[in-house]
């Protein structure tokens, strides 16, 4: 069977100017994902994981080249379209977790279905649903500063999976987690690789992620330059 790629990259470049001179953040990237795919993009510190993330996610736009999701070129895409876009198909988790202080954890969930246009009802009861499934059932009610680093961390993809999106993007989400967190972090992203075929790409510098994911893929000074599928 032909399978056709969810997330397409054709010569992606992003320029940054940095003073009289340029920076390639990202240099002439070719890239396709597939759909379950569980990706980690690793390499130092600068080499354009954070840049190739937002350009996927419709977060930032290349200075050339074209970013196609499920076939349809980003580019073609006003701004709040593709903010639409993001809400219905994209999950992002942040190093920094991005919980909105004032809300419970419940309610930075929610949130997210009632943009969606769910009820109030529906949005508190997945919400509910799926914070059980992170393990946070009894923790629903507090806020983030109530919580440690892990447990936001697990609001944080509470919140990136709960209207189950194709894609979650997840930008260096162990970063603040010790390795017995970064674990079971770990073995939920990828239940739900395995349970609702969700594509993920993670970008990470920490071998533990590394190690888990199936497809490696390395880049330096914008470029790809190891790619395990390939
Ligand atoms: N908004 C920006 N303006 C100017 N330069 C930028 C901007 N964003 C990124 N860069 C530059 O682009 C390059 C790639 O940055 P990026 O954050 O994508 O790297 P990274 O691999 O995610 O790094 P880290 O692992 O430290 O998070 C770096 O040289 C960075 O300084």
């Amino acid at each position: 069977m032909f399978h056709s790629p969810v997330i397409e990259c054709q010569g992606v470049c992003k320029a940054f100017a940095d003073g009289d001179s340029v920076i390639k953040a990202i240099d002439q990237v070719d890239l396709e994902v597939f759909g379950g795919d569980f990706i980690c993009l690793y390499g130092a510190s600068g080499s354009g994981k954070t840049t190739l993330l937002n350009l996927i996610g419709g977060l930032d736009r290349p200075s050339s080249g074209e970013v196609f999701l499920d076939k349809h070129p980003l580019s073609h895409y006003s701004d709040d379209e593709l903010t639409d876009l993001r809400l219905h198909k994209i999950g992002f988790i942040f190093q920094s977790y991005n919980l909105v202080p004032v809300f419970s954890a419940l309610e930075n969930v929610a949130f997210i279905l009632q943009m969606q246009g769910f009820s109030n009802r529906d949005a508190l009861a997945k919400s509910e649903y799926i914070l059980q499934q992170v393990g946070l059932s009894k923790l629903m009610h507090r806020h983030p500063a109530e919580l440690s680093g892990g447990q936001q961390q697990r609001v944080a993809i509470a919140r990136a999976i709960v209207a189950q999106p194709k894609i979650v993007l997840a930008d260096e989400p162990t970063a603040n987690l010790d390795s017995k967190n970064s674990e079971q972090l770990l073995q939920l992203m990828k239940q739900l690789n395995q349970e609702l075929g969700t594509t993920f790409i993670i970008s990470s510098h920490d071998p533990q992620v590394i190690q888990a994911a199936e497809r490696k893929i390395e880049l330096a000074d914008g470029k790809i330059i190891h790619d395990s599928l390939a």
